[in-house]
């Protein structure tokens, strides 16, 4: 779950977002679409810990991420509390940033040994179900480079799975993979929203990835959510003007 109540995010003199609020549920895909410099990657910059809220509060599984509980008050979080927080949302980039050195196996291994502090053996065995679940159960000796786009965007998926996050950040991840391999790897996500509980939490400009596997989308524009719905209404039937200009205008880019 993930809450974002009346969120302020400004630079300098620039209010990028301006009391956002809106929640993701548990096990519930989300994709976050709207105009170039909307404010989208700031929305996950900011569970990532690496920005500080103006205003407003963010929370991930009933715990505040942007604040730490004193009594019965928020204070703003010190870096100690957002290194924690940090640790239950995970992230799958466009690029895969695995380690080409590694086998496949340890890439996953390496932070929840490191991180979680889990015993190697626990790990390896977290990984080798994980793999199997991405469809690579076969390939954990392999180094990354080895395998192909949509293989290594599978094993990156499962290396954020690893960390049992309670919430998965999508940036883009099908725009480095040739066509032929997103199918692959959007069915994949769409199973283990269901299947894991996790919050997907999702930026993309593609809009038939956001329609094909989002739950519910969320249109941005000016740091505030102009219209939401699922992706049957959104796209095919959306209520607000600004969306329906929006849509136009990436549709026939493409
Ligand atoms: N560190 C920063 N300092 C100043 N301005 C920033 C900073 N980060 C983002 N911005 C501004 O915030 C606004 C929103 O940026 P953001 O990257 O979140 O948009 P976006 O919706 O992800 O855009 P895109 O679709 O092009 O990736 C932009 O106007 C950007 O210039």
């Amino acid at each position: 779950m993930v809450e974002f109540d009346g969120v302020v995010k400004r630079f300098g003199a620039t209010t990028v977002l301006d009391g956002l609020s809106f929640t993701a549920a548990p096990g519930e895909f989300v994709s976050l679409i709207g105009p170039s410099g909307s404010g989208k990657t700031t929305i996950l910059r900011l569970l990532m810990t690496l920005e500080r809220v103006s205003g407003g509060v963010i929370s991930v599984g009933g715990e505040p991420l942007s604040h730490m509980r004193r009594g019965d008050r928020l204070v703003p979080a010190d870096d100690e509390h957002l290194a924690a927080a940090r640790r239950r949302i995970g992230m799958v980039f466009q690029q895969f940033n695995l380690f080409p050195n590694m086998s496949v196996l340890r890439n996953i291994t390496e932070a929840p040994v490191h991180v979680l502090g889990l015993s190697p053996a626990e790990a390896e065995d977290r990984a080798r179900e994980l793999l199997r679940l991405v469809g690579l159960g076969d390939r954990c000796d392999e180094h990354p480079t080895r395998l192909s786009g949509g293989q290594q965007q599978r094993v990156a998926i499962a290396r954020a799975l690893a960390m049992r996050p309670d919430v998965l950040l999508l940036d883009e991840v099908t725009s480095a993979l040739d066509p032929e391999l997103v199918a692959g790897v959007l069915d994949l996500l769409g199973e283990l929203a269901r299947t894991t509980g996790i919050t997907f939490l999702c930026v993309t400009h593609e809009m038939g990835f956001a329609r094909q596997v989002s739950d519910r989308v969320l249109m941005f524009d000016a740091g505030r959510v102009v219209e939401e719905g699922p992706p049957e209404q959104l796209f095919s039937d959306p209520r607000e003007e600004r969306t329906r200009e929006f849509l136009h205008a990436v549709l026939d880019r493409n």
